[in-house]
């Protein structure tokens, strides 16, 4: 079992304003006391016992931990501590305060291509690292792409929030019908063996909406998105993609493939014309 720091995390960390929260718990603002360094605290509720529903089991938290230890990347968040109090984990996070990708762009009036695929390139680096190490991020979607500074002129990629990812190990099945039913690859929605071209699958949904501000297969209902996504059914709109290239809709249509072994590698597509023009 992975020990984490049993002392107070408040003895370390000033505790800020919250960040964002979900079924986990909370994300916050911390202030290093020693540096004055500003960090993001991942606190997360652990079941107290295996009757309890509330919290999560201490071993997925360790398993976020263990994967986040062995991705270090430019564009992947980076984890510096972790400490543990009677019914609670705080994983201390790299801090990446130019917010959500996708409120950095609906700031914007329209999207270059040549800024897309700036953005592309760097979700794509970071996907191929973690990929290149087993690991499947399994919950690609907008609000887990952030930037590390808005104001800059090319603003740094920060792929975050590893709760749903899983590090393959050699011969091994693994299946889970979590995720966000926009971005989730049919092999999800059919329970079917997971491997790492379901993230292959959220990044093709993810360049469609950087592109069109729409979202390919979304319906009135979870249901009627998912039945989308099982029958393939999407297109793009001419009022939508009539500025756009061939090339990406090429990338997109090498993605959207429903046999994940045919889909595009995160390494093709940083060689697919449209992101490397020859
Ligand atoms: C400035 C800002 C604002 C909201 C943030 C974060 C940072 C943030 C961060 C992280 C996570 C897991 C969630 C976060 N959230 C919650 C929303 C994420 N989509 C994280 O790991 N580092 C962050 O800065």
């Amino acid at each position: 079992m992975a020990v984490f720091k049993p002392e107070n995390v408040e003895d370390f960390y000033e505790i800020g304003e919250v960040l964002g929260s979900g079924h986990f718990g909370q994300v916050r603002q911390v202030r290093e006391r020693s540096t004055g360094i500003y960090w993001a605290g991942k606190f997360l509720k652990i079941r107290k016992n295996t009757c309890s529903r509330l919290g999560l089991v201490r071993s997925c938290v360790e398993k976020e931990v263990e994967i986040l230890q062995a991705v270090q990347h430019p564009n992947i968040v980076t984890l510096k501590d972790v400490f543990e109090s009677r019914a609670e984990v705080v994983l201390i996070l790299e801090l990446v305060s130019g917010g959500e990708l996708f409120d950095f762009i609906a700031a914007k009036e329209n999207l270059l291509e040549s800024e897309a695929i700036e953005f592309m390139t760097q979700i794509l680096e970071g996907l191929g690292f973690m990929h290149s190490k087993n690991i499947g991020h399994f919950d690609l979607k907008p609000e887990n792409i952030m930037l590390s500074d808005k104001v800059a002129a090319q603003p740094n990629i920060k792929l975050i929030d590893f709760g749903l990812a899983h590090h393959f190990h050699q011969g091994e099945e693994y299946k889970s019908t979590s995720g966000t039913p926009q971005y989730i690859a049919p092999e999800v929605i059919n329970s079917e063996p997971l491997s790492t071209a379901a993230d292959m699958w959220s990044i093709a949904v993810i360049t469609y909406i950087l592109l069109s501000g729409l979202s390919p297969f979304q319906g009135e209902t979870d249901e009627e998105t998912l039945r989308n996504i099982s029958i393939m059914n999407y297109a793009f709109p001419a009022q939508y993609f009539s500025t756009t290239s061939s090339m990406v809709k090429d990338f997109i249509q090498k993605l959207l493939v429903k046999i994940p072994s045919e889909r595009m590698t995160a390494e093709e597509c940083l060689l697919h014309p449209w992101i490397k023009p020859i």
